[in-house]
Order: C-alpha cells, then structure tokens, then sequence
C-alpha cells in the first residue's frame, strides 16, 4: 500500500497591518513593505487598501502621511510577525526618534482575528487603533466579510473621536507580487 504524503500548513486567522509613511517617496516606502511581507514564506497577503493621504495624528507639526491597511494570513506566531515588522521597519531606513513623529516607514498590527494580545511588547487590538481614521477607514475598506472586524471599526467611526481629514489619492495603487 502506498503512504499517503499529507502536508499540513498551519496560518493564522485574517491579520491586519496599518502602515504609514511621511518621509521621503511615501509610495515607494509602502510598496517596498507590501513587497517584503509577501517575499516572506510564512506570509500571505490577502487584500491591500486604497492609498489614503492622511492629516498627521498626534503630532500635527510633520508633513502628511500615506497610509494603507493591508490583510494577511500567517505561519508565524504574533512575536515572530513583529520582528519580521521591526525587520521591514529596519530595511525601510526607519529612525526612532520622536513619538508620534516622523517616518520613512510604520508597520503596526491593528487585529489578529478576535484574539487579544497582552505581552510586554505586543498589545492586540492595537491600543490606539479606534481613534484613529488612518487605520480605521483603510481596514473596513478591505474588511470584506470578516463581520467581526467590520463591528469594531464600525462601532469606531460612530463615536467621531478623530475629526483629522483622510482622503484617496486616486490614480495610484500599491502594486506588489502577489
Ligand atoms: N499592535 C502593535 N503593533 C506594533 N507594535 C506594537 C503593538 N503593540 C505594541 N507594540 C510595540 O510598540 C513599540 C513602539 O512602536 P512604534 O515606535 O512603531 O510606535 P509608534 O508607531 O510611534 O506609536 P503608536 O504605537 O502609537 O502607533 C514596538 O516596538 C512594539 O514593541
Ligand atoms: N496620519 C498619520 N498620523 C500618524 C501616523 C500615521 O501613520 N498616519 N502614525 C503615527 C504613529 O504610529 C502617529 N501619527
């Protein structure tokens, strides 16, 4: 009788990413993200968002922002995809050097399906996601049918905390190697 070769691979549920930009070819940063999350065995990208420019959050004296939310699904662990985000942040020349302030690039974890995540490095939901319309209205844009994530960001929007301006930049999309 012959074996039976079973491979079994092991993802995630739906994660998502907010990731911004306000340093130099704001574009480019975030494709370059998009492109080495995907170039990563353990990573599926699943959806992209529109590109949005964004008003500065927090810290209003730095130029605009681009932002995108991005979905995927993963092999590694929580801890694992955060070096992997710390890694992007590295290859994208990013400094840490003001809160809240400027960056060629930001690579955050907003949700990870329904679960929550409380380490000394790692908090899921992101803290400060729902008062923040550069991560909320990019992650419904490509909520889909996840209902779960849909509820939360809706249940956000209606409580208005961030009156900040977000707009598509029409024409443009990050294109990456699916
Ligand atoms: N959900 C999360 N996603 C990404 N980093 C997180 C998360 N929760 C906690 N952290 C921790 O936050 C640390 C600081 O992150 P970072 O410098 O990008 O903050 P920030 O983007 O300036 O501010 P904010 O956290 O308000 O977006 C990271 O090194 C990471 O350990
Ligand atoms: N518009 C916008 N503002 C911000 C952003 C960002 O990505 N977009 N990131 C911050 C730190 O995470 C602080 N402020």
């Amino acid at each position: 009788m012959s074996k039976l070769k079973c491979q079994v691979k092991i993802v995630s549920e739906q994660v998502y990413l907010s990731i911004g930009s306000n340093i130099g070819d704001r574009l480019a940063n975030l494709t370059q993200a998009v492109n080495l999350l995907q170039a990563d065995p353990a990573v599926q990208v699943k959806a992209v968002s529109s590109v949005y420019e964004t008003q500065p959050w927090g810290n209003l004296d730095q130029a605009n922002f681009y932002n995108i939310a991005v979905s995927l699904t993963t092999a590694l662990d929580p801890q694992a995809l955060l070096t992997l985000l710390h890694d992007i942040e590295q290859a994208g020349h990013r400094r840490r050097l003001k809160h809240w302030g400027p960056r060629t690039i930001d690579l955050d974890i907003v949700y990870w399906g329904d679960r929550q995540i409380e380490t000394p490095d790692l908090t899921v939901p992101h803290p400060r996601a729902s008062e923040r319309n550069f991560v909320l209205l990019p992650v419904q844009e490509i909520a889909g049918h996840d209902l779960k994530v849909k509820v939360q960001v809706e249940a956000a929007l209606q409580q208005k905390a961030d009156q900040s301006w977000i707009k598509k930049v029409e024409g443009v999309t990050i294109n990456y190697d699916k």
